[in-house]
């Protein structure tokens, strides 16, 4: 089976094709979890499926290092639009890809046989508590409520990119002690699909720090749907205006946000290879294997 190991901004990922493959979906979560080791695997911060689609050009699956399944991938969406493009499974300027978070559009501007940029329509944020999900008052939206871990008081804006993020702000990225609160926040009870984390720094009207501790994944160089979701917590917080561009400088690099005044979020960023390669299958399954055969 082959892949190609790609990278938004230091996020990375093993991308297979399964446009003329399968793969049974049950060996999917361990997949991931092995392929994603740096030390038994490749090493990755999860893998992208690439696959038809009944409602869109193509379909992206993204799991996590840990196996489970996330709903949208800013960073994964750029490298599988530049895949595709470069590979010419797609010869228009504009497309589609669905994810388990809803269909966004594609386009890429560049006449180059390797793109660099690829900018995504990531649709619109979903701000009510019912839609992050979160548990309280379902049609009640959560900006810069308390929450307290021991004797630290934190505030919590929480935004949906079709996967869920809970954002910080702080006067320093590195401030605050994202290692740990990471996962406390990220397992929460409130959080019934868990979250992804994300510290944020208003350093002027135009432009965000921020570092993201990912659902699933950990501390990762880059989010695509963090930097999306802190430009509209920034927004409902009144740090920054509407229908701006807006650069965020993430550990890995920048991307360019902007929230239109149609409520659409538009991610302008870079996507690259790292290698490609052959993996043997059942050298990374072995652990579903072996439960099937009760040993
Ligand atoms: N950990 C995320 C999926 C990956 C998102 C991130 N890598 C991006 O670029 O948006 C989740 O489970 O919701």
């Amino acid at each position: 089976m082959l892949f190609t190991k790609m990278h938004g901004l230091g996020n990375n990922y093993i991308l297979i094709n399964l446009l003329e493959n399968t793969l049974e979906d049950e060996y999917l979560p361990t997949l991931a979890r092995n392929l994603s080791d740096v030390r038994f695997g490749i090493g990755s911060d999860g893998l992208i499926l690439i696959c038809d689609s009944k409602v869109a050009d193509f379909r992206m699956r993204i799991f996590n290092a840990d196996g489970s399944e996330g709903k949208n991938c800013g960073n994964g969406l750029r490298c599988v639009a530049k895949y595709l493009y470069d590979h010419q499974f797609i010869v228009s300027e504009s497309f589609t890809i669905e994810t388990l978070g809803g269909i966004v559009e594609v386009h890429i501007s560049e006449k180059k046989k390797e793109v660099e940029f690829v900018t995504v329509d990531m649709g619109e944020p979903k701000l009510l508590k019912g839609m992050i999900p979160m548990k309280g008052e379902p049609m009640t939206m959560t900006i810069n409520e308390p929450f307290t871990i021991g004797e630290n008081l934190y505030h919590l804006t929480c935004v949906s990119m079709g996967n869920p993020h809970a954002i910080i702000f702080a006067d320093n990225v590195h401030d605050v002690p994202l290692e740990k609160i990471g996962p406390i926040i990220e397992h929460a009870e409130i959080f019934p699909e868990r979250v992804n984390v994300g510290i944020v720094t208003v350093k002027n009207s135009k432009e965000l720090d921020y570092r993201v501790w990912e659902r699933g994944s950990g501390i990762t160089m880059a989010c695509g749907t963090g930097a999306c979701a802190a430009v509209v917590a920034a927004t409902l917080n009144k740090k920054i205006e509407k229908n701006q561009l807006i650069t965020v400088h993430l550990p890995g690099g920048d991307l360019e946000i902007r929230w239109d005044e149609n409520n659409h979020i538009w991610m302008k960023g870079r996507a690259e290879y790292i290698c490609h390669g052959e993996i043997k299958l059942e050298h990374f399954t072995k652990e579903k294997m072996l439960k099937a055969a009760g040993q």
